[in-house]
């Protein structure tokens, strides 16, 4: 297998909701064109508002959920699991980390219990020594140590860090080559965090596995991803190494999605104060969707998508500013448009290494 061939690839992935009782049926259009591709041993970011429909790509490449169009493959191959026997192969490889550690594990079974179930289903049964060897191995690879301590304990005898660990540790169980990390960190402690990142930097190291990770928090995705993809209302605006895009971001949005790091809920009040609010999926506007809150869109950007634009080594921006047409918008300072200073400075991205 070559190096560089992705293990899980997302071409042209499309996920349009049905309103319920509308009529004419209307659509929430949550993910439009997507193309994403995860390597061995490489983390990479979706950083994007609440709702920009980062937690509906993790759900179709966990195939949860059907695609509205588009195609996932693994290893090169459509993926698209057609039975359950087809499913549950998918999922050994690929497997999925949710948010809330409390909500994802079963209060009533204690650690033992719900990693035997996992090494179950996915590595057959196991008894005895070579039992405890595997639990005692998964437990080693979170930093539950001494897994005595833990194998034991209920849910809620955890805090939401070792809760959260237990939660990897289920997933690792599946010996799986793909991560879809959805928002792992947001509901932990801050204190936390950290560690919970590090220990996926960790697996990414030393079992090379190939990472998603979900986070509205970009200065979390410049710490811990090597790339970063930024989402706006559904679509992928800007992609490239994490370094550059945040610390050198083209995308008008991006800019503003920097400039008011580490508090994302912060720029919906701001922008919203500037310039309208977040666009309707259900009817998203023409053209770029982020037109309507861009202080340089011109009638380019309100009638034609911009594709994605080369802005520099292994970096794109949907954004008609970068591309050749003379009827192109001039970007300006983002901040100078909007008339802030920046409410947080961009040297809150600065974590400790
Ligand atoms: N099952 C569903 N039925 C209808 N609409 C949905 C469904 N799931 C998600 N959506 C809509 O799709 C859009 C994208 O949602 P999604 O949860 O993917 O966004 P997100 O970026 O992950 O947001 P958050 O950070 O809040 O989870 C939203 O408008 C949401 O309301």
């Amino acid at each position: 297998m070559p190096e560089d061939q992705p293990v899980l690839q997302a071409i042209d992935l499309r996920k349009h909701f049905p309103v319920r009782g509308s009529r004419p049926k209307k659509f929430v259009h949550a993910v439009d064109d997507v193309n994403l591709s995860l390597h061995r041993g490489t983390v990479v970011a979706l950083v994007g508002e609440s709702g920009s429909g980062k937690s509906t790509i993790a759900r179709l490449l966990a195939q949860l959920m059907p695609v509205t169009g588009g195609q996932i493959l693994l290893h090169g191959q459509d993926a698209t699991a057609k039975n359950r026997t087809a499913f549950h192969r998918y999922v050994r490889r690929v497997q999925m980390i949710f948010q809330d550690p409390f909500g994802s594990l079963n209060p009533v079974h204690t650690v033992r219990y719900t990693l035997t179930r996992s090494l179950k289903i996915h590595r057959g049964r196991l008894r005895g020594v070579e039992l405890e060897a595997a639990l005692d191995e998964l437990l080693d690879r979170v930093q539950l140590r001494p897994a005595a301590r833990y194998i034991d304990k209920f849910p809620h005898e955890l805090s939401g860090g070792q809760r959260q660990r237990v939660a990897i540790a289920r997933a690792l169980a599946a010996d799986p080559e793909v991560l879809l990390a959805d928002e792992p960190i947001s509901m932990l402690d801050v204190s936390i965090r950290l560690g919970i990142l590090n220990l996926l930097r960790d697996l990414r190291d030393r079992l090379q596995l190939a990472i998603l990770y979900i986070t509205h928090d970009i200065a979390s995705a410049r710490y811990f991803a090597d790339r970063t993809m930024v989402m706006y209302a559904g679509r992928i605006v800007e992609t490239g190494d994490s370094e550059s895009v945040t610390q050198d971001p083209k995308h008008p949005y991006t800019q503003l999605l920097v400039r008011s790091a580490p508090d994302p809920d912060d720029l919906e009040s701001r922008a919203r104060g500037a310039r309208g609010e977040a666009p309707s999926l259900v009817a998203p506007p023409s053209g770029c969707r982020f037109n309507p809150r861009c202080p340089f869109a011109t009638d380019l950007c309100r009638t034609e998508v911009p594709p994605l634009i080369s802005v520099g080594e292994g970096r794109e921006a949907a954004c008609w500013g970068y591309s050749d047409r003379p009827d192109r918008p001039s970007l300006g300072s983002v901040l100078d448009a909007y008339g802030e200073r920046p409410a947080v400075d961009v040297s809150v991205l600065e974590v400790d290494r």
